[in-house]
């Protein structure tokens, strides 16, 4: 590990121009395609260990790559080439009456680690997108998908090696030992300049008691859909849809709903049916419980913490949106909710107190994704409190110094 760090500092000092780095994501590409088969081959081994495992289905697709998702890893790459170099340019400048010339500059943060689940899509992404902004990156990915990385982090280092770039740009822990992720998040911190946490509970409890290192969390997403009583009911039965069903394991899926009580009666079974006939568990308060005529069990206290990432929801009447706000800042995580409203001062108050990284009016929770937003893909989303927050894309993982010219002014 302590090798993996040097070569990681060494790596981040070297420059190389945009055009050098745009050629080698290319070559990525390429050779993404060339080794199509022996990407699959690798990735038929994980899941065979997966399935000999009992892994869920949702964490079998999670895992799984096929023509199609490595398509799309193509198509991000491609994206991520075609957007802006992030690094060396000015953020601001001014001059002050002294004659002091200011300007401040992005530059990348250095080296970093991402600890990430098994989702081999996050390699390929979180790799170029290090690279195109001028860090090194030292991944640890899911161990259930540990062959489909190694090969994916092994073609982007040919790459690098063709173009005779320091291959030590993108390294990958190749072991399943839950130890490394201890050993980088304690004992790293001369070389790893910030950590990149991707995961649930399990992880940030584990970086929360180990990290010595500053972190940019992506944890998990408690998500909330509010709907108020100036709702439109037809936006609302096809958000909500969406928001929870789309695809139920992913972060930006929504895990509560909540329904303003002057529109339970008459929004909560045409919004509830439709996510009871897709096959969606619901969980209600006693309100709910009373006036919904599908099937529905009684919420308990913990319903309101749970990510489920699962064909299940919870469901809450709330007084109006102030106590839906204070619902969201008490059980969210800071990652993505939505309100459902006509009314604009409603939804400014909300967007407005919300805690959340992403605050949303009159859409999905889904769209809470570096590619949805333009970013060509991510690293994931922050929940953090400091930036950055939301979802991590190139522009989000950089750093910036100030560049100071003068000709000779001394302080008074
Ligand atoms: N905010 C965001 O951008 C995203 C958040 N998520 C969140 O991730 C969760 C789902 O992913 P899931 O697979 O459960 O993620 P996990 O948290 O189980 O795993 C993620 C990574 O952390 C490692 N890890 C987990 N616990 C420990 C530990 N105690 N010690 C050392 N390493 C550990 C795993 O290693 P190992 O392989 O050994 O399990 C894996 O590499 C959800 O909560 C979801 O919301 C997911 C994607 C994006
Ligand atoms: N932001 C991405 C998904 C990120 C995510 O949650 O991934 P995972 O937990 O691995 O299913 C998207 O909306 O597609």
């Amino acid at each position: 590990m302590n090798l993996i760090g040097k070569n990681a500092k060494k790596a981040a000092l070297e420059k190389v121009n945009t055009k050098v780095k745009n050629k080698i994501l290319k070559r990525y590409a390429f050779l993404l395609d060339k080794e199509k088969n022996s990407i699959i081959a690798e990735n038929t081994k994980d899941i065979k260990f997966a399935l000999q495992k009992g892994l869920k289905k949702n964490l079998i697709d999670r895992l799984a790559i096929n023509h199609k998702k490595l398509d799309n890893i193509k198509t991000s790459i491609n994206k991520i080439i075609k957007l802006k170099n992030p690094i060396d340019n000015t953020l601001e400048k001014w001059s002050r009456p002294n004659g002091l010339k200011i300007k401040r500059v992005s530059i990348p943060i250095g080296v970093i680690g991402v600890i990430y689940e098994s989702r081999p899509n996050v390699t390929s992404d979180v790799a170029s997108l290090c690279f195109k902004s001028g860090n090194a990156v030292i991944l640890k990915g899911g161990s259930e998908a540990i062959n489909t990385n190694k090969i994916l982090a092994k073609l982007f280092r040919k790459a690098l090696k063709e173009n005779k770039v320091n291959e030590n740009f993108i390294q990958f822990v190749d072991s399943k030992n839950r130890k490394m992720v201890d050993y980088m998040l304690s004992r790293m911190k001369d070389y790893i300049h910030v950590i990149i946490p991707r995961g649930g509970k399990n992880l940030v409890k584990r970086v929360q008691e180990f990290s010595a290192i500053p972190i940019i969390g992506h944890l998990e997403g408690l998500c909330h859909t509010f709907v108020d009583k100036d709702a439109e009911l037809k936006m609302a039965i096809d958000i909500i849809y969406n928001a929870k069903l789309r695809n139920t394991s992913i972060c930006g899926a929504t895990e509560t709903i909540l329904l303003h009580e002057k529109i339970v009666k008459k929004f909560c079974n045409p919004i509830l049916k439709r996510l009871e006939e897709s096959g969606c568990k619901i969980y209600g308060d006693h309100f709910l419980c009373k006036h919904y005529n599908g099937k529905i069990s009684a919420a308990k206290e913990k319903d309101w913490s749970t990510e489920y990432l699962a064909p299940t929801v919870s469901v809450k009447t709330v007084k109006n949106h102030e106590e839906a706000i204070k619902h969201i800042n008490k059980y969210g995580t800071m990652h993505t909710d939505s309100i459902i409203t006509k009314n604009k001062k409603t939804a400014k108050k909300f967007l407005k107190n919300v805690k959340s990284s992403i605050a949303m009016h009159n859409t999905s929770t889904q769209f809470a994704d570096g590619g949805e937003f333009g970013f060509g893909g991510e690293v994931g989303i922050s929940t953090n409190i400091l930036p950055p927050r939301g979802p991590v894309g190139l522009g989000q993982l950089i750093s910036y110094k100030y560049e100071i010219v003068s000709n000779g002014q001394t302080r008074k």
